[in-house]
């Protein structure tokens, strides 16, 4: 048996993690720097709202059962064209929780009444297996690129219902055939081009959208595009909302991204008001120039929007999110209840819901045969995440130690884009591959992510900073007890059970505070006991996770209030 401080396994690889930039600006805050808000002209009139158009078939996927209401789309309120630009889309080209967010707004909008499209890179690895119809739509797109122009088609396809365009450049670059998201050398290129070809796609084809929604660094560039290019080239109808996901990857790259997309004027955009970055006075940082360029810019709870702009973890923007502060917020991502429910999920063998908590532990079951775990009363804990060091690894290496010392059985589902963090991974699950407490597994499963949900007792969110977390919303939908650290939207939707102020029919988890191993063992420790001595108040735990209301109902209409903001100003 393991013992908790294992001898075994050497250095992780992720011990400093402290952010590698300062957490405050090396260049001064401009004392009285206007905000570079895009002077916009007057607002014209909506044009009509943009029916879908005709020749587009309708989704022949077979509907999915109807678990909740639909939120009816009310009458009185004006019908929006929004497109959102993203690196991203669940399930198609998932890297993390960006892509369930894009995939969950925007049906969320649709179903308001809302006409949306979503726009995204034609990678070669997409999962061809969740899009329907997809047929050639545009086949003369001509992008700009250095001295020429690059050709691209553009595809139409259903992801489950949301309308999608896929953009294929043909270009000796392959900027989309790697076999992966990201991780090249040329990454920042890579999605400037993407951004360039989205909005030249945007106006050669004709659709003036109300709302251009971007995500993170990657799309950042298109606000600079339609306020320095397209609006001259008569483009002004569309306001831009940008939503970063992640502070910690900016995009930040040098003067040669100009001359790439045809910004040019090195003189005029690397200036501190618009993107030059906030600490290499030689480089330019495509998420300020989102930030600078949009009309309006959320991160993904206002905990973290605070902790972003005040309390050093903006990664640098601090001095750009108080000068754009008029213009910034935080909305809690939700959930789309429609994959993520354990009444009606396709990949764990037996549903279950608030009515029937027993069946959860059938799946269980299933998961400790799936995973050739020992059949015993302990509690699962279980990680689900990027293996970055944002998600507290040495704090989950801890715990996987410590849940073993307190008799119960861990499984670990993760995989890193850095090769170090992989190995270090790999030569634990090694060291412990005998352990029949312990499952530990590299890489993607989408599928194996929902058993997991629904057979363990408790997730484990240890992170050092968490913009949103979607693991712990899925986790308390599916009755599995959230362990987290008091961090961004983690602080935002989970209540200790023992220490909340808020009524204890809305507690819903354990909560600690610092990050160090006696705040993670004090929280899961307390869990475990729970779990062993206080099973009937274990199981109330559960039951006010699953009640929790963490659907795209509250933060659709959030952002659709800020959609109307920004048109109406
Ligand atoms: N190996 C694996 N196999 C299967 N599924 C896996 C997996 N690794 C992760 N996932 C899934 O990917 C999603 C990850 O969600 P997170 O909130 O942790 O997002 P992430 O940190 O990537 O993104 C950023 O964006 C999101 C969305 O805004 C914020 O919630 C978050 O705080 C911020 O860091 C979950 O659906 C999870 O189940």
């Amino acid at each position: 048996m393991a013992t908790k401080q294992p001898t075994r396994g050497g250095q992780p690889p992720f011990q400093d993690t402290a952010p590698s930039r300062p957490t405050h600006a090396a260049t001064p805050e401009p004392p009285a720097a206007p905000p570079l808000e895009p002077a916009y002209p007057a607002i014209e009139p909506d044009p009509p709202f943009l029916i879908p158009e005709p020749e587009w078939p309708q989704s022949p996927e077979p509907p999915t059962p109807e678990v909740q209401a639909d939120p009816p789309a009310t009458p009185q309120e004006p019908k929006l064209f929004i497109v959102h630009l993203t690196p991203e889309l669940a399930p198609v080209a998932k890297v993390g929780g960006l892509a369930d967010v894009v995939f969950g707004l925007a049906h969320e909008l649709q179903l308001r009444g809302h006409h949306v499209e979503i726009l995204l890179p034609k990678y070669d690895c997409l999962r061809h297996d969740h899009i329907w119809d997809l047929h050639e739509a545009y086949s003369d797109l001509w992008v700009p690129w250095f001295n020429g122009t690059v050709h691209c088609t553009v595809y139409f396809g259903f992801v489950h219902g949301r309308r999608c365009f896929f953009i294929e450049p043909h270009s000796s670059d392959n900027f989309f055939n790697r076999g992966g998201i990201y991780g090249f050398d040329d990454d920042v290129l890579r999605f400037a081009f993407f951004s360039r070809a989205a909005m030249e796609f945007l106006w050669q084809s004709g659709k003036h959208p109300d709302i251009l929604h971007c995500h993170d660094w990657q799309t950042a560039l298109a606000p600079v595009f339609l306020y320095e290019i397209y609006q001259h080239l008569g483009m002004t109808h569309p306001r831009v909302c940008f939503t970063i996901h992640n502070f910690k990857h900016q995009g930040v790259t040098g003067p040669q991204l100009l001359s790439a997309t045809g910004l040019n004027r090195p003189e005029y955009y690397a200036h501190y008001d618009r993107m030059r970055d906030n600490f290499n006075p030689h480089a330019l940082n495509l998420m300020k120039a989102g930030v600078v360029y949009s009309n309006f810019v959320t991160t993904v709870s206002p905990r973290h929007a605070a902790e972003a702009k005040d309390q050093g973890q903006g990664f640098g923007l601090e001095p750009t999110l108080h000068i754009h502060h008029a213009k910034y917020g935080g909305v809690v991502n939700g959930v789309d209840y429609k994959v993520w429910n354990p009444e009606i999920d396709p990949y764990i063998p037996y549903r279950y819901g608030l009515d029937s908590l027993d069946d959860k532990y059938k799946n269980k079951r299933a998961l400790r045969d799936r995973l050739m775990l020992a059949d015993s009363d302990k509690p699962i804990i279980a990680f689900i995440g990027r293996l970055d060091p944002q998600k507290g690894l040495e704090l989950l290496r801890h715990a996987l130690f410590y849940t073993l010392h307190r008799r119960g059985q861990f499984v670990l589902l993760g995989a890193s884009a850095n090769g170090q963090i992989n190995h270090y991974f790999w030569g634990l699950k090694h060291q412990l591959d005998d352990n029949p407490d312990i499952h530990i597994e590299i890489g993607f499963n989408e599928e194996l992510s929902h058993l997991i949900y629904a057979g363990a007792d408790i997730i484990l969110v240890p992170s050092r900073f968490e913009p949103c977390g979607l693991t712990q919303l899925i986790a308390l939908r599916y009755g599995t007890v959230p362990v987290v650290r008091e961090v961004g939207g983690l602080a935002d939707t989970v209540f200790d059970r023992d220490y909340s102020d808020r009524p204890e029919d809305e507690r819903n988890g354990y909560v600690f505070k610092d990050y160090d191993y006696s705040g993670l063992e004090s929280a899961l420790g307390r869990a475990i006991s729970c779990y062993y001595r206080h099973p009937v108040e274990f199981r109330e735990l559960m039951r006010n996770g699953i009640r929790c209301d963490f659907s795209w109902n509250h933060p659709g209409r959030d952002y659709l209030n800020i959609y109307h903001y920004i048109r109406d100003k």
